[in-house]
């Protein structure tokens, strides 16, 4: 109510001074339209003022000097302009019923209504007067002076415009009227100076105007509260409306607020209602969740508990499962019952530190089954507390992880051992030399290793096959593990390489026994299939620390010394001397340096007749490469062909070989020689070149000897390897039309039924068995064997490396059809080859 009064005051203040305000504008407005109507008035009066004086100005000049100031009065006389308006305004004030009236006036009055009669004549006057005093020959924009005054009460605009001579005729007029002498004396007590002339323009007079206000403003009074009342009325209704709107609304918003708190607290109680009843489905699902989860983990995890002092008080079926125990037999017992002896004290000690903690222990566990396997499990161990928060059970939750592990363990021993033997590999020797001399170097232990190679295992490889190879590999693994003691290394190097490493020895003697224990051991015939063989063993033993300090040396050092053996004639063994570096460097210098022989033009041809039986002429020639080394001397094949082979150099020296021997064909029967056959060695790696038969096919064609011109010897071990694609070769290699021979027979295992495949024409019987021929009872047979065997194969025989007339002789009984040996021709150069090729028949034939 209060404020409702408040704004009432206001209101009604508001009105109030809007009223003020409103009649104050309403007054000012009238003031500014009487101003602009005494304007109007004012114009007018002297518009007519003067078009009167332009009509009558021809009269007053006919009539001499004018009527008098009283003409207007007298009959037939024209009343002068002044006279005249005084009329005109007089009329107009009663035309108008006073709203307005005006009247001539002037300082100079010829009559005394046109004086200046009151205060406000006499004030405006002299501000006319200063205006014509400014400007006194020129025609002036008249300014009006102007007040409101209250005149017996009333309100009246006050206005006095200039009446100035508008016209020539005004000024000459006053100027002639006042020469009349009767009125002279009036003009004088008038105060206008004797004998003053009047000019255009000049100040005469003016128009006096007023206007009462009040009529007007009682009129507009009247409208304005009228209109006051009228908006007053409408602003009243409209504030009702207003406050009746306002108080409908306050209550509607009113009760709209208790609505919307009762709302509100409606809605409160709904989301509090809600939220309850998502908790609780919350915790439904959170305990349907963690029901799959305990199922999903009892399915896929191994869990047991155990109480505080560690004895299994639960167990899950997947824990019975894996460790093969019943629920009975483990009710009670503690995990000591899975003890693995995988892990020491300190593990299960660690473990309980951080259960005691009341931490969750996690960590890799390797535990044995009631039947004695092992299985490895990832296990998380929570300690379980009870309400007072102290831990009074062991939650273990593990998972199995024993395939992981069986392959981490399987790639771990693929990365360090060997995959056929299951030895330990390179890496892993190494790994364990290192461990152990730094061990060795504190205790000062002696240490040794010992280089194993395999005698004649290429040759089984070759001749048997890989699968023959590979098993000899395994036994000779057996055996060399069967030879040494727990703590000792035996290692696969590569092809058939073993190393055997000793880490703790009492003196060196003891490394030369057990190589002797090597040697006896692989020196038992080998097995295989029911095949029978022997396999020899060359050892080069290098000893820590005098050979070497660290795993690489020793391993280099006894590569050196077993090579020494190698040279000196294989299946022995050998203590490293600093000397054997050397000749493993040799080697590699030898290698380096072969590789340019050829352009260097160092190679050359010996040529070692091929003696028929029958005839005693030298019917073929074995082509036998020489090296003249600049520094070396002349280097014999069996000390270059073995590097070439290993190297790979053998292809194209052997090529050249082949070009060279083509060459001097064409020389010598350019020469006009007779040319026997020229018998050309190939390796074993020629023959399982690809581009073989190509490139020969390719030098036959260049050098155009005819393939009848040569022959190509093949060892017995070369051929046995890659059975299908050796014949395939060798066949091509016939289709081009050479001749083919077996080289060192008897040295490999040909069968009779593989041989029979090959298309050979003939066999060459190797030195070794021709050299004991008259010793070697068993040498006698195994040539006679040969040769029977070479006649029903429809095969020529050619015995290596005759020396004697016995050997000959012996031969030459058995059925042999070539010889060749010392007997016969040792190598010989081309210019002694070429000398022999000349001499006749007999020659040829020993004596
Ligand atoms: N003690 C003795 N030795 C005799 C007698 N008759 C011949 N010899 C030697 O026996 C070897 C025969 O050659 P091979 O068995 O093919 O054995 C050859 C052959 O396998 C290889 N060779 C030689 N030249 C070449 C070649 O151009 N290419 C290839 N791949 N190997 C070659 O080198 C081996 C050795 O060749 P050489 O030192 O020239 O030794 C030659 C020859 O000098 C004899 O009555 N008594």
């Amino acid at each position: 109510m209060h404020t409702i009064a408040v704004l009432i005051g206001v209101f009604a203040l508001a009105c109030g001074c809007g009223y003020l305000v409103v009649r104050h504008a309403v007054n000012s407005t009238i003031e500014r339209q009487a101003l602009t109507v005494a304007e109007i008035v004012a114009s007018q009066a002297t518009t007519a003022r003067s078009v009167y004086a332009r009509e009558i100005a021809d009269k007053l000049t006919r009539d001499g000097f004018g009527p008098n100031v009283d003409s207007a009065r007298l009959p037939g006389h024209v009343p002068i302009p002044a006279q005249f308006l005084k009329m005109v305004g007089r009329a107009s004030s009663e035309q108008s019923h006073r709203l307005y009236e005006y009247r001539p006036v002037s300082r100079w009055n010829l009559e005394p209504t046109q004086g200046l009669t009151d205060d406000f004549l006499r004030w405006a006057w002299p501000q006319l007067e200063a205006q014509d005093r400014s400007a006194p020959a020129a025609p002036i924009e008249w300014r009006a002076v102007s007040r409101i005054e209250t005149v017996q009460g009333q309100r009246v605009l006050r206005y006095l415009s200039a009446d100035a001579a508008s016209q020539q005729s005004c000024a000459a007029c006053h100027n002639a009227y006042e020469k009349k002498p009767e009125i002279l004396a009036r003009r004088l007590s008038d105060g206008v100076p004797a004998g003053k002339q009047w000019q255009q323009h000049q100040l005469l007079g003016a128009v006096a105007i007023s206007i009462p206000l009040d009529k007007a403003q009682q009129l507009a009074g009247g409208q304005v509260n009228e209109t006051a009342v009228f908006i007053f009325g409408i602003l009243v209704a409209s504030f009702s409306a207003m406050f009746w709107f306002n108080w409908r609304l306050s209550r509607q918003e009113r009760s709209l607020r208790e609505t919307e708190n009762q709302l509100k607290s409606s809605e409160l109680e709904t989301r509090s209602a809600n939220a309850l009843l998502q908790a609780k489905q919350g915790v439904e699902r959170a305990f349907a969740e963690l029901s799959t989860y305990m199922r999903g983990i009892d399915q896929h995890a191994i869990v047991s508990v155990t109480d505080r002092r560690g004895r299994i008080v639960q167990v899950n079926d997947k824990l019975l499962e894996i460790s093969g125990f019943s629920r009975e037999e483990l009710i009670g017992q503690d995990h000591r019952l899975f003890g693995s002896k995988a892990h020491g004290r300190e593990f299960f000690a660690q473990m309980w530190d951080t259960l005691e903690r009341g931490e969750t222990w996690r960590g890799t566990i390797c535990n044995r089954a009631k039947a004695g396997g092992l299985y490895w499990v990832d296990s998380a161990i929570v300690p379980l507390k009870d309400a007072s928060g102290s831990v009074d059970r062991y939650l273990s939750i593990c998972i199995d992880i024993t395939e992981r592990k069986r392959a981490e363990q399987d790639m771990l021993r693929m990365a360090t051992h060997d995959s056929l033997t299951g030895l330990v590999n390179r890496a892993l020797l190494r790994d364990r030399i290192h461990q152990a001399l730094e061990c060795d170097k504190r205790t000062q232990s002696l240490a040794a290793v010992l280089f194993i190679d395999l005698d004649q295992f290429k040759a089984i490889n070759d001749s048997l096959g890989h699968e023959t190879g590979d098993s000899v590999l395994v036994e000779v693994a057996r055996r060399l593990q069967a030879c040494v003691r727990a703590e000792d290394t035996v290692a696969r190097q590569g092809g058939d390489e073993f190393i055997v490493f000793l880490p703790h020895l009492p003196d060196a003697h003891g490394a030369g026994v057990m190589a002797e224990r090597i040697q006896s051991r692989l020196s038992l015939p080998f097995v295989i299939d029911g095949r029978e063989m022997i396999v020899g063993s060359s050892v080069g033993i290098a000893l820590f620390p005098e050979d070497g300090q660290d795993a690489d040396t020793l391993l280099k050092n006894s590569d050196s010394a077993m090579y020494q053996v190698k040279d000196a004639g294989r299946n022995h063994y050998t203590y490293f001397a600093p000397h054997m570096n050397q000749l493993a460097a040799d080697r590699y210098a030898m290698v380096s340096e072969l590789r340019g022989a050829a352009e260097r033009d160092e190679f050359l041809l010996n040529f070692q007749p091929i003696i028929g039986m029958a005839s005693g002429r030298i019917e073929a020639m074995e082509v036998l490469l020489r090296w003249q080394h600049p520094q070396r001397g002349l280097v014999p094949p069996m000390q270059f062909i073995p590097l070439a082979e290993t190297s790979g150099l053998i292809v194209p020296i052997g090529e050249w070989v082949i070009r060279a021997a083509c060459a001097q064909i064409r020389a010598w029967r350019a020469a006009g020689l007779q040319v026997p056959p020229l018998a050309i060695n190939l390796s074993a790696i020629q023959v399982h070149h690809k581009t073989l038969v190509e490139r020969i096919a390719a030098i036959l064609r260049e050098m155009e000897v005819g393939a009848g011109a040569l022959e190509f010897e093949i060892t017995e071990g070369s051929l046995m390897n890659k059975t299908d694609e050796v014949v395939s070769t060798l066949r091509r290699l016939c289709g081009l039309g050479v001749r083919l021979a077996i080289d060192d027979f008897g040295t490999g295992y040909s069968s009779l039924s593989y041989l029979k495949r090959l298309p050979v024409d003939t066999l060459k019987i190797d030195r070794s068995f021709v050299m004991d021929i008259r010793s070697d009872a068993e040498d006698a047979a195994i040539v006679g064997a040969v040769i029977s065997m070479a006649r029903s194969l429809k095969l020529k025989v050619i015995a290596e490396g005759v020396e004697t007339p016995y050997q000959l002789e012996f031969l030459r009984a058995l059925g042999c059809d070539q010889y060749q040996g010392f007997l016969a021709s040792k190598p010989l150069s081309a210019i002694d080859a070429a000398r022999r090729l000349t001499q006749r028949v007999p020659d040829d034939t020993p004596a």
